[in-house]
């Protein structure tokens, strides 16, 4: 275990702001913290990184930040110094924990030359693009060699694309370096695609941590379930409209539009009401049993007014 968080409390101005906070992060684990606006997660991330003390808990770390195996902190934006070249923004923290001039050039070399900028070397940050601004910011703190990576909203501010693709980079980068990382997000979808487990914090309170997997489609309780989108309550005295088996005294049910599938039948006790089309799938709007239920479905030639059966798909429900 690299990383134990127990009990972590924190206040600012006697307003708690972090609330008995604990979980543990293996070594080399990829973590997201997710959660809405003013939960708490940037405290959390300072609290790990030393920047600031919890009023109550503590934190076990498997090993002691030095210089040779520092915590990494990369703030919001990737920020890259406008004057410096893309050898000295990646050079900076070897040159600020004042490294030998040789193993610094040894060790941005193969930090180029693995992040495919060996040719841009002496660029400023203005002459590049995007994703290459990106991948120097990242290289700038894997050089340093760190125990632990913590990011600040790494995807803010890129586009959809760049998005993606910088998310599967910190993740093949993380693994291949074995460097344990905690990055807190508002961006739901990289959250899920990259990490091994997601935290979901809401006012200061861990509400709950798994894999993205069990969190999204296990969700503790309504608030966990809704933060993290669109969520179909079906109710016991529906259950006999729908094709599943469920658990005997199951009052509800909490199904996420992808765990339920619909097929054409003139006799089926479901009604299409509307199709909307999202690009990989369409939501197809079904009335059933007074109700209305939320369905993402492959495109499959189901039209409004349609009757349909209804199969949930049991690994993928949840229930309350
Ligand atoms: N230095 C500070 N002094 C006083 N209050 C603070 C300070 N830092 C954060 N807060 C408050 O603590 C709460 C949590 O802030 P924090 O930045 O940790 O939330 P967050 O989940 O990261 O939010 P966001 O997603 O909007 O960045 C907020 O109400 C914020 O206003």
């Amino acid at each position: 275990m690299d990383l134990q968080l127990r009990g972590i409390s924190k206040q600012y101005n006697g307003k708690p702001v972090l609330q008995d906070v604990s979980f543990d992060v293996a070594k080399g684990e990829f973590v997201a913290l997710v959660g809405p606006s003013g939960a708490g997660k940037t405290t959390l991330l300072k609290v790990i990184a030393g920047l600031e003390d919890p009023d109550g808990g503590e934190i076990h770390c498997s090993f002691a930040s030095s210089k040779e195996r520092p915590i990494i902190l990369v703030f919001q934006d990737f920020l890259l110094f406008p004057t410096m070249t893309v050898f000295e923004n990646i050079a900076f923290g070897l040159r600020a924990r004042k490294f030998p001039k040789t193993v610094i050039r040894e060790r941005v070399e193969h930090m180029l030359h693995y992040f495919q900028l060996e040719n841009r070397a002496n660029a400023y940050p203005a002459q590049l693009s995007g994703g290459q601004q990106q991948r120097v910011a990242i290289a700038r703190g894997m050089v340093v060699n760190p125990a632990v990576m913590l990011l600040d909203e790494p995807f803010a501010n890129l586009d959809r694309s760049l998005r993606l693709e910088t998310a599967g980079f910190i993740r093949r980068t993380q693994q291949e370096f074995g460097i344990t990382t905690i990055a807190v997000t508002h961006d739901l979808d990289e959250a899920l695609a990259v990490s091994d487990s997601m935290g979901v914090l809401m006012k200061g309170r861990l509400e709950q941590m798994g894999t993205p997997k069990e969190v999204y489609f296990f969700p503790k309780n309504q608030q966990v379930a809704r933060f993290l989108g669109p969520m179909n309550t079906i109710p016991a005295d529906m259950f006999h409209l729908l094709d599943m088996d469920v658990a005997p005294g199951t009052r509800e049910l909490l199904v996420r539009p992808e765990a339920l599938d619909l097929a054409a039948d003139p006799d089926g006790p479901g009604t299409i009401r509307e199709v909307r089309f999202s690009g990989h799938y369409q939501a197809c709007v079904v009335a059933v049993g007074g109700r209305e239920l939320v369905i993402y479905q492959k495109p499959n030639g189901l039209r409004t007014g349609h009757r349909v059966r209804i199969r949930v798909n049991a690994d993928l429900g949840t229930r309350e």
